[in-house]
């Protein structure tokens, strides 16, 4: 892809903080304000990738490992140390009315929402800043309360909301401008499973309603395998691995899962044989099997045993993450 044909073009992106350090107590305070100590962290280095119109990336890596400073640096909130952004041919970091108009950050932590106010006022807030026509905001405000199901939540105080429904207005808020370019930190957290699921069909909606390119951070493993066929991984720092959902399961040295349902019962022991057994309760059994032995040992288990279904699967990517990176990954089930 040409530099100028990517909606989000990154080479040798890098960001350094500038940390400061104390001691603890008071003493530990009167030696920095005398001696002061600085570390630099090193939050992003050297990340290059390009992002197609229309594509929906996700973008995974422990905690600590630069995924929110990357989309803070595309958005423009953070000067890059060095390398190049470029997102639809805008130089983030000068914040140009033109790119702003066109893109969003959503941090499913922090709230862009007026507290004390329903959160329509904040949307009429947005319609004057993006200078959205009234036309085109009625026009979103019906598509963004049917598909997101905002009907009577608009005109309650923002503080009254459930976390869910205030996360379905912060989306609508984000989204208002009809932006071509998502960033989306953490759209999810702390939502329930249905309230996941809405937001993931709102984001599925609009994307192929808008031909958005999304990019989205997720700890929930979900999120990440129904929206993006392409995954970004990043550790310390370093883009670690950049394909397709399949081949981030190939990394995983765990090999394929076997499921089998047997017509006669069959014992655990019995299965040792075939693979590393996960679970066995006589008519059902789960295996682990290296990746270049599933051929084979598939056709010797249907040979073999009285077979009545038999299903090879990928790990879940949960599994794939955490054995990447350990304890790291602190993915929730
Ligand atoms: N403002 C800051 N000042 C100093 N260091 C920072 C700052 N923000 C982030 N860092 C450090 O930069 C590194 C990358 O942080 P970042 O927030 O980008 O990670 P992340 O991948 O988004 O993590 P998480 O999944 O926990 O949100 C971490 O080591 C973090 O401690």
């Amino acid at each position: 892809m040409l530099p100028h044909d990517a909606a989000v073009h990154v080479r040798d992106l890098r960001k350094q903080y500038a940390v400061h350090e104390k001691d603890p107590g008071f003493v530990g305070s009167l030696r920095a304000f005398v001696h002061r100590k600085t570390r630099q962290v090193e939050a992003v280095r050297s990340v290059s990738f390009d992002l197609a119109p229309g594509e929906v990336v996700g973008f995974l890596g422990p905690n600590g490992a630069g995924k929110t400073t990357t989309l803070k640096m595309l958005s423009g909130l953070l000067h890059p140390s060095g390398g190049e952004a470029r997102v639809l041919g805008f130089e983030p970091r000068r914040r140009e009315t033109a790119f702003l108009k066109q893109i969003t950050l959503v941090m499913g932590q922090k709230q862009q929402l007026i507290w004390d106010l329903p959160a329509l006022d904040s949307f009429l807030v947005n319609q004057a800043i993006y200078e959205i026509p009234d036309e085109q905001y009625r026009a979103t405000m019906r598509e963004f309360t049917e598909v997101l199901g905002l009907e009577g939540i608009l005109k309650k105080q923002v503080r009254k909301l459930s976390l869910g429904e205030r996360m379905k207005c912060e989306l609508a808020a984000a989204l208002l401008h009809r932006p071509k370019i998502l960033f989306l930190d953490e759209p999810t957290i702390g939502l329930d499973v249905n309230m996941q699921e809405a937001v993931r069909e709102f984001v599925r909606d609009y994307n192929q309603r808008y031909g958005a390119t999304v990019m989205l951070t997720s700890h929930y493993m979900a999120d990440v395998t129904s929206l993006a066929r392409r995954i970004l991984v990043i550790d310390q720092g370093q883009l670690v691995f950049d394909g397709d959902l399949a081949q981030l399961a190939e990394q995983g040295s765990g090999g394929k899962t076997v499921r089998l349902q047997f017509r006669q019962p069959v014992s655990g022991a019995q299965l040792a044989a075939y693979g590393t057994v996960v679970s066995s309760d006589g008519l059902s059994a789960e295996l682990r099997v290296p990746r270049a032995e599933v051929s084979a040992r598939a056709a010797r288990l249907l040979s073999d045993l009285d077979v009545a279904d038999l299903t090879v699967q990928d790990p879940p990517i949960e599994a794939v993450m955490a054995e990447l990176f350990g304890a790291k990954a602190e993915v929730p089930a």
